[in-house]
Parts: C-alpha cells; structure tokens; sequence
C-alpha cells in the first residue's frame, strides 16, 4: 500500500521517529516504523487507535539514512512501508530487539596448532579450519563465509582444538600493512588523491584494468579512514565475496569486520548490523543491501566491481545499490568510491561530465601485459566436439608449460535443446515456450526461464523414436568432452550447478588456487573478479547468441563480461592469450574486442547512446505488466498509457505504447511492458507519481501483476 497509517501516540512511552512499534492493524498486531509525527490528523481522532507497544526508544537509523530511504520510496515509486521492511533484517521486521550478543571468537589451542595436514588427513575441512585460523583468531561468521561449517567447528572443538575466545583476541590479528609489496606508483597517486578528499561527500571512479590492483586503493584508503576512528561499508556483488577477498581485507586492516550476506543466518545478520550501528566494527562488508546498514561513524563507501548486474534489485523494492550509496553518501557526507575494470556507462557518463573524479590505473600491478583477444573464426573449422582444431592445440601448450586452462561459456546444462532426430520434436517448457535444458547431471530437463523441471524422455513425444539427441553446448558437455580428451589434466566445472552444497564454490576455488585442476570450465561465477596465478590461456567458447539481443545494453554487458573472463589470464605477469570462438567474426563487437582496449569501446558506445537519446543521456522508466490472460494485459497497459497522457509533462518526454517482451510468455503468464524516457530523471518522477494514484485505482489494475521499474537494467 502506498500510504501510512495514523495512530495516537503510546500512553506512557514517547514514540521517536524511525523507531519500532507494535500497533493494532485490522484484526492483527502489527510491527510499525513511525516515519513522522504530527499535532493532527485527517481522521477523527476518536476513530484512530493508540500505539500498543514501543519497541525502539532509539531509532534504527540516523535521521540522514532515513531521509534517503524515503527519498528512494518516492524515486523509485515504491511504497515506503515497504522500502523500509527491505531495509531490516528479519529478525528486525518481526520486532526482535537490536543486540549483538553472542558473537563466537574462536582461536587455535596448542594441540590444534600441533596438528598438520597429516594427522587431519581424512578431514579435509577440519584442516581448512585450523589453516584459517593460524592467523589469529576469527568470529565464527568470518569463519563460515571463509568454507568452515558449524558441524566442522563443532567436531574441531570437541578435539580440543579450538576454543572459544575474548573478543579483544580479535585486534590481535593485525598482519602489519608493511609486509604488503609497496605500492606501484600510479596506485599511490589513486591512494592520495583519494585521502585527500576524505572527510567531505564525492565520488570518485576508479577505473583499473584487470589486476592493475584496484583492491590494494581500497584497502589504504581504507586503512587511512579506520585510522581516525571512522567506519568503512564496503558493497560487493553477490558472488563477489569471496574468502580470498575477506582474507585479503582481515589481514591487510587487522580489524573487526562485520558481513552482511545471503550466506549467514539471521542472528549473524542482526549481529553484524548491530556491531555497525554500536560503532563496534570498523568495517562492514556486504551485498546490496547491506548498504541500509546504519554506521555510527561512517567515514567511507566503497562499491567494488560497481558495473555488477546484482547491484539492481529485480524485484519488489528496485533499487540500485549504486545509485542509492551516492545518495547515501550525500546524505552523510562521506566520500564515496566506485571501483571497476570495466565501469558502467552510467558511471563513465558521470566521470566525463565531471561530476565524478575518474582515476586510472592502467598497468597491471604485477607486471605483464593485458592479454588481446583474437577470435577464431568457427565456420572455417571442423568441429569434433564443441572446440575448434585450433583452441585445442593452443590449450594443449599452455598445459604442458605447467599453466592453466580456463574456459568460459556462459550457459549451464548439458545442452540447451534435446531434438528428436527422426521428426524435429524438441522438449519445450509448456509455460513458457522455450526448450528445456537437458542436464546429464541431475538426469532432468530444466527450464531455465520458469525453473521447472521434468524427466528426460526416453522417446519422443511426438513420434516415438528413441533417437533424442542433443543440440548446442552448455558446460557439462564442455567438461566432458574436455576431460575425454585431455586426459591427463584434471578439468573442473564451476557453475550453479556444480556448487549449489553451501560450501562448494569456496571449496572449489580453493582446489583450483592450490592448482589441483588444470582446466576450468564455468560460468560467470568463474569470470568476475578472481585472482587465479596460474591462468595464462582463456577460452571464450561462445557469444554468438548475445550477439542479438535487443536490449541497448547488450553491447555494454557483453563487452564488460568478456573484459571481466580475459582479464582472469596472466594476472601474475606472464605472457598470457584470450581466444573467442565465434560464427561472426566480422560482427562489430567482435572487432571490437579485438582491436581497442575497455575505455575506448565504451567511448564508442556511450556517443552511440547519446545520438540515440539513451541512459545515461536520458531517464527511463518502465511500467510491466503480466497475467494469464493476455487481454487483460494489454488493455491494462492502454489504460496505462491513456492515464499516463492525461499528465501535462514538458516535452521531452516520451510515452511508449504497450509492447511485448521480448519473451512474451513466461511460466504461463503473458508479459508485456510500458516505456516512458525523458531528457531528465525530475520528469519522470513527476509524470510517475501523478499518474500512479490514478493507475492504482483502475480496475483493470487489479487482475494484472504489474510493477514500476525506475531506471531498469532489463529492457527486453
Ligand atoms: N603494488 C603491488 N605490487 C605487486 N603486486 C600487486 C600490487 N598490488 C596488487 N598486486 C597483485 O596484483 C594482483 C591483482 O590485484 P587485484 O586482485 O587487486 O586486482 P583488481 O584490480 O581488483 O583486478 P580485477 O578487476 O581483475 O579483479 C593480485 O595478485 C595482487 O596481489
Ligand atoms: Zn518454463
């Protein structure tokens, strides 16, 4: 509901501004945030009821974050009941109080510091455990993002291992920021312009090209800010967070750091945010919505890989992370860092309007070369399997020299089409009009649009022939055809698939670094922001279908994607090579890639979208709706529209009409969508906020499922 709701004030208790109540709501008690006070309302105040119960006698959140929350509910439209339950953790929605008790310190006793790969030999995690804590002590929720598991804890503890320890046993850990190799000098010249704008709100971008050492900036800066008593939140994207990175982040700082992520329970949730807004962690280190996380004493944001897909929320509250931690910082007055390889055109824009300083790092920290991409060119090879003559051989040097292999194909299964051979039948997901993925694996076809599932078929649904055979790859069938022909070198496969057990990407990666696997096939997970030393050969095995897409991001995520995987080769300085199997080698992007480095293609692209009136040159908001009747779809969306035009609006604003997505059919509902661009964001939050009191009261309104997407990532 987009409205609040009023209430006379506790009998006895003063009810504070962004604090906590329990109020009588329809026939329920109800958890309620007071977001304003005031001497009188529109209602009779016999017919309001009273606060029953006060939670908070503080509010959750200082008074600045609050502003930005509300300022967000009015952005992006969405109601402010809602933005504020997204911005709490669980236990906080269902009125649990604020503590921070029960955090776990746990640190190596003498006989767990005797113990060594030998005597834990069948146990393989009770070693990862002790290694993770030869450092020092860790919190426990450190210790579970880093792979250990409470029953690992539990069986190394009733060894006598391990034993719980006091918190100050924490500061102890501290690895002196000495031992660290000095910093390359267009690293330090980042690292001072960054400390001398601490203190005050702006934003910098930091553009560094793949292991130019972006994270080394981060972590002075950051040492600088904890140094004068001040708390750093620090955003990455959702399989960002990687033991490596937390590791990394302990070790160079030597303080408490809070983790706010998907991984962790909700008492280790509310335990972090709690230790942020006490002022009892230096720094708090999380995914999206960490960034709600009040900060006693913010001194610093920092958004690492900030062109990340998984700072946009997709659902309900659709926020960016990005976008709303500049207002953040405003709001608080804190600089603000944003760090990419391979920067979004949104930041870009704002970096060459000046609003944003742009610092560089341009060479790789250790040495070497960024590795060029050269595509093959497919239609001239005979294909054994799903790589070419000439990627093998090339794989084939690179592994006897003791390297690594990584290849990267961005879709999981085994193959995304199982056809009938005698009559073209192919398995289709009935919901949504797709074929279903076959995975080998799990011995399922699995529709990756709806994620439902059904049993692989033994005969064909049309014509009975048992002749089903698979068409395309996905990177199941690249890892075995891989391991059948490079016998000698053990392949992995990193996936969704093959790490959905809690621990198993961590585990994996792990096994890679420690270079038990030779070749690496994965997904995207595999591509972003791992620092793997052995890689010198990354194979790009297929584009060709992210080469039509509609979507006018398209050529922005692909070149980001594909700079991301070639930037996974060479890291530790060697001679390294990107190579890119393609039908299309004459394709723009292709050539692209080919011959100009990150920056100059998005220079390319961004006066592309500028001629073309686009984001970042222009805002955008879409309206989407869906049901299963498809009429009911579209006449709501002209109702829409009719709505929308009533509007007096300046005249840079346009109003789409109605159009499908661009898959129309979607776990049996009919998608359809609404575009509204303008020259400036003002106009569209005008032209929004009128018309959607009027939208909200159609009828047609109320047998869609509709939703308003402020600044949309997806636009297909
Ligand atoms: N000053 C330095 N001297 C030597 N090595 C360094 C220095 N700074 C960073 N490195 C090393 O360079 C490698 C790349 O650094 P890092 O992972 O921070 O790069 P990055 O910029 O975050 O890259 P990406 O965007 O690809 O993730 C790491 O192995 C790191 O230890
Ligand atoms: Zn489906």
């Amino acid at each position: 509901m987009r409205r609040t709701f009023d209430y006379l004030p506790h009998a006895s208790q003063p009810c504070v501004i962004g604090a906590r109540v329990r109020v009588p709501f329809g026939r329920r008690m109800m958890v309620g945030i007071v977001v304003a006070t005031s001497d009188d309302s529109s209602w009779p105040t016999e017919q309001l009821k009273a606060v029953a119960d006060v939670i908070d006698d503080e509010p959750l959140w200082p008074s600045m974050l609050l502003d930005v929350l509300k300022w967000a509910s009015r952005y992006y439209q969405h109601p402010l009941g809602e933005v504020l339950h997204h911005a709490l953790n669980k236990k906080l929605r269902q009125g649990d109080a604020p503590t921070s008790a029960d955090i776990e310190v746990w640190q190596l006793t003498d006989l767990g510091r005797q113990q060594t790969v030998e005597t834990t030999k069948r146990a393989p995690k009770q070693w990862l455990l002790l290694c993770l804590l030869q450092d020092g002590a860790q919190e426990r929720a450190s210790l579970t993002s880093q792979g250990a598991n409470g029953t690992t804890i539990t069986a190394v503890h009733k060894k006598n291992w391990i034993e719980l320890a006091p918190l100050s046993a924490l500061q102890d850990t501290n690895v002196a920021a000495s031992q660290q190799p000095p910093a390359t000098v267009e690293q330090s010249v980042a690292i001072t312009a960054l400390n001398s704008n601490l203190g005050r709100f702006s934003v910098s971008l930091l553009e560094g090209i793949t292991g130019s050492g972006k994270t080394r900036v981060y972590l002075d800066v950051m040492a600088e800010v904890v140094a004068k008593g001040e708390q750093v939140l620090v955003l990455v994207p959702e399989i960002g967070l990687t033991p490596q990175t937390l590791s990394r982040f302990r070790q160079h700082l030597g303080v408490r750091i809070g983790l706010i992520h998907s991984g962790l329970n909700d008492s280790e949730r509310l335990a972090a945010w709690q230790a942020a807004r006490q002022g009892e962690i230096s720094v708090l280190l999380g995914t999206r919505s960490a960034l709600f996380t009040p900060m006693k004493n913010l001194g610093l944001i920092v958004v690492d890989e900030e062109h990340d897909g998984s700072y946009k929320q997709q659902d309900g509250f659709r926020y960016h992370a990005r976008d709303l931690a500049v207002m953040r910082a405003r709001a608080e007055q804190v600089p603000l860092l944003l760090g990419s390889a391979t920067p979004s055109f949104e930041s870009l824009a704002n970096a060459k309007a000046g609003r944003y300083h742009h610092l560089r790092l341009t060479q790789r920290a250790a040495g070497g070369k960024l590795p060029k991409i050269a595509a093959i060119d497919m239609r001239q090879q005979v294909m054994a399997g799903p790589l070419s003559a000439p990627i093998l051989n090339a794989m084939s040097e690179h592994l006897k020299a003791n390297n690594q292999v990584l290849v990267f194909l961005n879709r999981r299964g085994f193959s995304p089409v199982l056809l009938c051979h005698e009559c073209g039948w192919f398995a289709e997901c009935q919901r949504c009009n797709r074929p279903y993925t076959w995975h080998k694996q799990f011995r399922r076809l699995h529709c990756h649009h709806c994620q439902t599932e059904r049993p692989v078929p033994s005969q064909c649904d049309s014509c009975g022939s048992t002749q089903l055979v698979p068409v395309g790859q996905g990177t199941e069938q690249l890892e075995e055809a891989l391991q059948a022909h490079f016998v000698d070198y053990p392949v992995v496969r990193i996936d969704r698939d093959s790490t959905r057990r809690k621990d198993a990407f961590d585990q994996l990666v792990n096994d890679v670094q420690r270079g038990h696997y030779r070749i690496l096939v994965g997904t995207q997970m595999l591509a972003k922001g791992h620092d793997f030393a052995d890689v010198t050969l990354v194979v790009i095995a297929d584009v060709d279908g992210a080469l039509f897409s509609s979507d006018f991001r398209a050529a922005e995520r692909m070149c980001q994607l594909l700079t991301q995987v070639s930037g996974r080769a060479g890291r530790a300085g060697q001679d390294a090579q990107v190579l890119l199997q393609t039908h299309y080698p004459e394709h723009p992007w292709v050539q692209q890639l080919q011959t100009q480095p990150y920056d100059e293609v998005a220079d390319g692209l961004l006066s592309e979208r500028k001629q073309a009136q686009l984001p970042p040159y222009a805002a955008l908001a879409m309206i989407r709706a869906e049901a299963n009747d498809e009429n009911k779809v579209v006449q709501f969306l002209n109702e829409v529209e009719a709505e929308l035009r009533k509007v007096p609006v300046d005249k840079t604003v346009t109003i789409m009409a109605p159009s499908p997505c661009a898959m129309v059919r979607k776990a049996g509902r009919y998608r359809w969508q609404l575009a509204v661009l303008a020259a400036q964001k003002n106009a569209i939050q005008q032209l929004l906020s009128q018309a959607l009191p009027a939208i909200e009261g159609l009828r047609s309104a109320q047998v869609v499922r509709w939703h308003v997407d402020v600044d949309p990532q997806e636009t297909v």
